[in-house]
Parts: C-alpha cells; sequence; structure tokens
C-alpha cells in the first residue's frame, strides 16, 4: 500500500443473501465502522441484483459512508438481451463500482479478454468504476508462468482504452487457485503480481497513471492475513469473497485495512 492511493476493501457476496438478510449485514457492518475508518479505507458491498435497491435505501436513508456496486453487467446498454443488466440500471441505483471479469464469469460463462473489456468500457460510459479482475489457475502458477499471464490478461482486459480511462479503474488479482479454497496466496506471491500490474499500468497509460489506480488481492482473505497483504507495496486492498458475508470480520478486516484500531 502507497500512502499516495486509498486502500479500497471490496466485499463480493457472490450467489448469497437475499434483499432482507442484505439490509442486516449492511446494518451491522456500518454499526461497526464509525466515520472515523471512512477517512483511511473505502469499503463497498457487491451484494447480487436484486438486493441493490435495498442496500441503496439503506445507504441513503442512513447517509452511511460505504459505497455498493454490481457483481457484473452488460456489455449492451439496452434492448433484447435477456437476463442482462445494464450499467446504465445500476448507475441510476448508485452504484459506484461494478466487478469486471471475475474468474468465476470468465469460467462458468466463458467471458474472454474481449468480453471484459467490452464490459469495461460499458461501466466507463456509465459513471461506474470498473473492478477488473485477472488471474492464473493452478496449473499455471505450478508452471512458472503466471506473471506473464496476469499481464497478458490485464492488457487484453484493457486494450485500446486511454491512460485517462485506465486511471478510473481498479484491478483486482485473484489467483483462481486461492479463491475459496483457504489456500491463500503469500504475501509475496501478491505483491509480485500487483507490482507487474502497475509496471504494465505504466507501459498502456503512463507512470502516473500506474502510480494511482488501485490494485487489490483477492482470494481467501480475511481478518488474519489482510494485514500482510496490503501492507505490500503495490497491494491497496483486497476484493473479499466468504470473509466479507460475516459482518465482524469483514468490519475488522476493513479496519485493519484502515491502520487500526479494531472496532
Ligand atoms: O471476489 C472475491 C474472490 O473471488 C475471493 O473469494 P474468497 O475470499 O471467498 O476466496
Amino acid at each position: 500500500m502507497s500512502g499516495s492511493r486509498k486502500p479500497l476493501i471490496a466485499g463480493n457476496w457472490k450467489m448469497n443473501l437475499n434483499h432482507l438478510e442484505a439490509i442486516a449485514l449492511v446494518q451491522k457492518i456500518a454499526f461497526a465502522l464509525p466515520a472515523k475508518y471512512f477517512e483511511k479505507v473505502d469499503v463497498t458491498v457487491i451484494p447480487p441484483f436484486t438486493d441493490i435497491r435495498s442496500v441503496q435505501t439503506v445507504v441513503d436513508g442512513d447517509k452511511l459512508l460505504l459505497t455498493y456496486g454490481a457483481q457484473d453487467l452488460s456489455a449492451h446498454d439496452s434492448g433484447a438481451y435477456t437476463g442482462e443488466i445494464s450499467g446504465a440500471f445500476l448507475a441510476k441505483l448508485g452504484c459506484t463500482f461494478v466487478v469486471v471479469g471475475h474468474s468465476e464469469r470468465r469460467t462458468m460463462h466463458a467471458e474472454t479478454d474481449e468480453v471484459v473489456l467490452a464490459k469495461t468500457k460499458a461501466a466507463l460510459k456509465h459513471g461506474l468504476t470498473p473492478i477488473v479482475c485477472i488471474g492464473e489457475g493452478l496449473d499455471i502458477r505450478e508452471s512458472g508462468e503466471h506473471v506473464a499471464y496476469n499481464v497478458a490478461q490485464l492488457k487484453g482486459s484493457l486494450a485500446g482504452l486511454s491512460a485517462e480511462d485506465i486511471a478510473k479503474v481498479v484491478i483486482a488479482y485473484e489467483p483462481v487457485w486461492a479463491i475459496g479454497t483457504g489456500r491463500v496466496a503469500s504475501a509475496a506471491d501478491a505483491q509480485e503480481v500487483c507490482a507487474a500490474v502497475r509496471t504494465t499500468l505504466a507501459e498502456i497509460a503512463d507512470a502516473s497513471t500506474a502510480a494511482s489506480v488501485r490494485v487489490l488481492y483477492g482470494g481467501s482473505v480475511n481478518a488474519k492475513n489482510v494485514g500482510d497483504i496490503v501492507g505490500q507495496t503495490d497491494v491497496d486492498g483486497a476484493l473479499v469473497g466468504g470473509a466479507s458475508l460475516k459482518a465482524d470480520e469483514f468490519s475488522t478486516l476493513s479496519a485493519i485495512a484502515a491502520g487500526g484500531p479494531l472496532p
């Protein structure tokens, strides 16, 4: 983490919690994290689409400082795309972030770098901050090709974007073998790829853009390991899955990313 970049903790709820459960979790997180924390860390929740309106009501009604976003969006604005959700709708609901190219979508929904790029462009068009995910599988990690693989995925997912647009994205490095497995990458593993991401951003945009973009790590992050991970020079926060469903754990790890004290 560098002093010039405010850490971001993003809780990706995946397909968990209905809208009533969402309200309860947001209220508990907000209660545990008073305003002073938000001076040092940005905290966002990424619930299922069907929860977003309810989360918006709580956040607006109680003037909460945490933000919220969505787990995916359509590359298209509107039209005959059954089941898809437009970035325009998400913006209208007050979303700040949208996750793009999560490995679960790349794998289960065959999303290629081209699709991820189109969705990233759609997010930017609608004023949303895309959290663009990259990450290697276990086979690539074991072959020692993980840095090159992630650099290629990053370049493909941001191909042709201007430096001005790249400055508006967040990158999340999530090694697939560490997602939901309890097998967290070491802090040094996270730093190695996040540093390569920053070097690549300097190459495809420029040095000041690369220095300003937040690069997150994701994969079995919890309150016990978050300190080491966000302590790395090029890691600016975390994309948290399982641990974001527990109010105490998520609040605690957010407070640790803020530099304490514990809530
Ligand atoms: O988006 C979040 C990641 O997939 C990490 O999930 P996890 O913390 O449950 O490993």
